[in-house]
């Protein structure tokens, strides 16, 4: 049977990565959609806008919805000190298959809690099956008619803290234009838009940051 693009994804990143490096999980991948398939991986150009809002929150508890692959997974877990915990939800199997193995190579499952299932399933049992009180940091890239539910879902389990970041994909191009709307006219959030491309394109795309005020 044909083998599917995440599938091929991994065999480059098993032919270029070197086990243990996650720069070079990261620069395998981006090389792959660049040069061989376009897959929708943040890329290295909103990458470098994520890596800076990481590095600069040094966050303990962090939350991603939608693996895909787990190329965003290794970036952010690649920034995070050993006793930090990522915890990164994916509906579909056949991804989080693939996303096991890339953060395997990249040598950061110590970090990293992949989920298959549900984010609305999964959100409320946040506490209970994982122990966690609230999250540092949230990056939302998963089904967008799912960023504003879950987001007002996380507020009403109790997981964002005054301070906690939302970090938003795709905020252009799919576009999530009722998220938008709500974080930017809440006065629980103090949000700001980061301009860049979609990954390896030059299409408008773009990061929201968004500070839960509590
Ligand atoms: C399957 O559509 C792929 C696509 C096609 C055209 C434009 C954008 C996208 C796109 C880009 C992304 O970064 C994405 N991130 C997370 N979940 C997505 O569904 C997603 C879609
Ligand atoms: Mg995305």
């Amino acid at each position: 049977t044909r083998s599917t693009r995440p599938q091929r994804l991994l065999n480059a990143v098993r032919k270029h990565a070197t086990r243990g490096d996650p720069q070079s999980v990261i620069s395998a991948i981006d090389h792959f959609c660049r040069h061989s398939e376009w897959a929708m991986n943040i890329g290295d150009e909103k990458g470098s806008i994520l890596d800076s809002v990481v590095s600069e929150l040094n966050p303990e508890k962090v939350l991603e919805l939608g693996t895909y692959c787990g190329y965003s997974t290794v970036r952010i877990a690649r920034l995070l000190p050993p006793g930090a915990r990522l915890i990164t939800l994916e509906f579909n199997a056949d991804y989080a298959a693939i996303a096991r193995q890339v953060i395997a190579w990249a040598g950061l499952e110590d970090r990293v809690q992949l989920v298959e299932g549900a984010s609305e399933d999964w959100i409320p049992r946040m506490k209970e099956h994982f122990g966690i009180e609230t999250f540092d940091f949230v990056f939302l890239d998963h089904w967008k008619d799912r960023y504003l539910p879950d987001t007002k879902l996380m507020e009403d389990c109790g997981l964002l803290r005054k301070g906690t970041v939302l970090l938003a994909d795709n905020v252009i191009c799919p576009g999530v234009p009722d998220y938008l709307q709500y974080v930017r006219n809440s006065l629980s959030y103090k949000s700001c838009y980061f301009k860049s491309h979609l990954e390896y394109t030059k299409a408008e795309d773009g990061l929201e940051k968004s500070v839960f005020l509590g």
